[in-house]
Protein backbone atom coordinates (compact mmCIF):
# COMPACT_ATOMS: atom_id res chain seq x y z
CA UNK A 1 0.00 0.00 0.00
CA UNK A 2 1.56 3.05 -0.89
CA UNK A 3 1.21 6.54 1.38
CA UNK A 4 -2.03 7.66 -0.87
CA UNK A 5 -3.73 5.02 -0.56
CA UNK A 6 -3.28 4.33 3.03
CA UNK A 7 -3.74 8.19 3.57
CA UNK A 8 -7.23 7.65 1.85
CA UNK A 9 -8.12 4.43 3.54
CA UNK A 10 -7.12 6.53 6.78
CA UNK A 11 -9.53 9.38 6.02
CA UNK A 12 -12.48 6.94 5.50
CA UNK A 13 -12.02 5.61 8.23
CA UNK A 14 -12.03 8.64 10.22
CA UNK A 15 -15.40 9.33 7.95
CA UNK A 16 -16.63 6.21 8.76
CA UNK A 17 -16.83 6.76 12.52
CA UNK A 18 -19.19 9.45 11.62
CA UNK A 19 -21.68 7.33 9.85
CA UNK A 20 -21.57 4.86 12.67
CA UNK A 21 -22.21 7.36 15.30
CA UNK A 22 -24.95 8.99 13.07
CA UNK A 23 -26.12 5.52 12.71
CA UNK A 24 -26.10 4.84 16.39
CA UNK A 25 -27.82 7.98 17.43
CA UNK A 26 -30.95 7.63 14.36
CA UNK A 27 -31.32 4.13 15.94
CA UNK A 28 -31.28 5.25 19.37
CA UNK A 29 -34.27 7.99 18.57
CA UNK A 30 -36.24 5.16 16.87
CA UNK A 31 -36.17 2.74 19.39
CA UNK A 32 -35.72 5.12 22.67
CA UNK A 33 -38.91 6.68 24.01
CA UNK A 34 -36.42 8.70 26.08
CA UNK A 35 -34.45 9.70 23.53
CA UNK A 36 -37.34 11.40 21.80
CA UNK A 37 -38.27 13.15 24.89
CA UNK A 38 -35.07 14.57 25.57
CA UNK A 39 -35.39 15.80 21.56
CA UNK A 40 -38.72 17.23 21.94
CA UNK A 41 -36.99 18.43 25.66
CA UNK A 42 -34.81 19.98 23.44
CA UNK A 43 -36.73 21.89 21.00
CA UNK A 44 -38.66 23.75 23.51
CA UNK A 45 -35.58 25.16 26.13
CA UNK A 46 -33.86 26.00 22.27
CA UNK A 47 -37.41 27.96 21.97
CA UNK A 48 -37.66 29.60 25.55
CA UNK A 49 -34.19 30.73 25.52
CA UNK A 50 -34.61 32.43 21.92
CA UNK A 51 -37.88 33.87 22.94
CA UNK A 52 -35.62 35.19 26.85
CA UNK A 53 -33.00 36.18 24.46
CA UNK A 54 -30.96 34.81 27.06
CA UNK A 55 -27.02 35.37 27.65
CA UNK A 56 -23.91 33.83 26.04
CA UNK A 57 -23.15 32.58 29.20
CA UNK A 58 -26.78 31.14 29.81
CA UNK A 59 -27.13 28.95 25.93
CA UNK A 60 -23.27 27.34 27.41
CA UNK A 61 -25.46 26.03 30.16
CA UNK A 62 -28.18 25.21 27.99
CA UNK A 63 -25.85 23.58 25.66
CA UNK A 64 -23.75 21.49 28.25
CA UNK A 65 -27.31 20.43 29.71
CA UNK A 66 -28.72 19.00 26.29
CA UNK A 67 -25.52 17.53 24.95
CA UNK A 68 -24.74 15.65 28.32
CA UNK A 69 -28.21 14.59 28.32
CA UNK A 70 -28.29 12.83 24.78
CA UNK A 71 -24.63 11.69 25.05
CA UNK A 72 -25.55 9.83 28.96
CA UNK A 73 -28.96 8.13 27.50
CA UNK A 74 -26.81 6.90 24.57
CA UNK A 75 -24.23 5.86 27.15
CA UNK A 76 -27.53 4.17 28.95
CA UNK A 77 -29.02 2.59 26.12
CA UNK A 78 -25.82 1.23 24.64
CA UNK A 79 -25.90 -0.50 28.41
CA UNK A 80 -28.89 -1.89 28.28
CA UNK A 81 -28.18 -3.25 24.75
CA UNK A 82 -24.94 -5.37 26.14
CA UNK A 83 -26.54 -6.56 28.61
CA UNK A 84 -29.58 -7.94 26.63
CA UNK A 85 -26.89 -9.47 24.24
CA UNK A 86 -25.28 -10.87 27.29
CA UNK A 87 -28.21 -12.73 28.64
CA UNK A 88 -32.54 -12.62 28.43
CA UNK A 89 -32.62 -14.64 32.21
CA UNK A 90 -32.66 -12.45 35.28
CA UNK A 91 -29.61 -11.96 36.72
CA UNK A 92 -28.79 -9.69 39.16
CA UNK A 93 -25.90 -7.90 37.73
CA UNK A 94 -28.26 -7.61 34.46
CA UNK A 95 -29.98 -5.30 37.12
CA UNK A 96 -27.42 -3.81 38.70
CA UNK A 97 -25.69 -2.90 35.43
CA UNK A 98 -28.83 -1.36 33.72
CA UNK A 99 -30.49 0.64 37.00
CA UNK A 100 -26.84 1.76 37.80
CA UNK A 101 -26.72 3.07 34.45
CA UNK A 102 -30.30 4.60 34.86
CA UNK A 103 -28.99 5.91 38.34
CA UNK A 104 -25.92 8.23 35.84
CA UNK A 105 -29.00 9.51 33.62
CA UNK A 106 -31.26 10.11 36.28
CA UNK A 107 -28.44 12.37 38.36
CA UNK A 108 -27.36 14.25 34.96
CA UNK A 109 -31.18 14.70 34.09
CA UNK A 110 -31.99 16.15 38.09
CA UNK A 111 -28.96 19.01 37.41
CA UNK A 112 -30.17 19.73 34.38
CA UNK A 113 -33.75 20.50 35.84
CA UNK A 114 -32.07 22.19 38.15
CA UNK A 115 -29.99 24.78 36.07
CA UNK A 116 -32.94 25.25 33.43
CA UNK A 117 -35.18 26.46 36.66
CA UNK A 118 -31.85 28.66 37.86
CA UNK A 119 -31.62 29.94 34.30
CA UNK A 120 -35.08 30.54 33.18
CA UNK A 121 -37.13 31.44 35.90
CA UNK A 122 -35.80 34.94 36.78
CA UNK A 123 -37.01 35.77 33.03
CA UNK A 124 -40.58 34.01 33.82
CA UNK A 125 -41.26 35.99 36.75
CA UNK A 126 -39.83 39.56 35.08
CA UNK A 127 -42.50 38.39 32.29
CA UNK A 128 -45.70 38.54 35.40
CA UNK A 129 -44.00 41.10 37.84
N1 LIG B 1 -31.61 -9.58 32.57
C1 LIG B 1 -32.06 -8.91 33.62
N2 LIG B 1 -31.87 -9.40 34.86
C2 LIG B 1 -32.32 -8.71 35.93
N3 LIG B 1 -33.00 -7.55 35.89
C3 LIG B 1 -33.21 -7.01 34.68
C4 LIG B 1 -32.77 -7.65 33.48
N4 LIG B 1 -33.14 -6.88 32.42
C5 LIG B 1 -33.74 -5.81 32.94
N5 LIG B 1 -33.80 -5.88 34.29
C6 LIG B 1 -34.40 -4.90 35.20
O1 LIG B 1 -35.77 -4.70 34.86
C7 LIG B 1 -36.13 -3.34 34.88
C8 LIG B 1 -36.56 -2.88 33.50
O2 LIG B 1 -35.53 -3.12 32.57
P1 LIG B 1 -35.58 -2.77 31.02
O3 LIG B 1 -34.49 -3.45 30.31
O4 LIG B 1 -36.97 -3.00 30.51
O5 LIG B 1 -35.21 -1.28 31.05
P2 LIG B 1 -36.12 -0.03 31.12
O6 LIG B 1 -35.68 0.71 32.34
O7 LIG B 1 -37.56 -0.41 30.99
O8 LIG B 1 -35.61 0.76 29.83
P3 LIG B 1 -36.28 0.84 28.39
O9 LIG B 1 -37.71 1.30 28.60
O10 LIG B 1 -35.44 1.88 27.70
O11 LIG B 1 -36.17 -0.52 27.77
C9 LIG B 1 -34.89 -2.59 35.42
O12 LIG B 1 -34.98 -2.44 36.81
C10 LIG B 1 -33.74 -3.54 35.06
O13 LIG B 1 -32.67 -3.41 35.95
Amino acid sequence: MNMDSLDKSKRRKFWDTFAYATEGIVTALKQERNMRFHAISAVIVIAFGLFFSITKIEWLFILVSIGGMFSLELLNTAIERVVDLATNEYKPLAKQAKDIAAGAVFIFAIIALVMGIVIFLPYVLKLFL
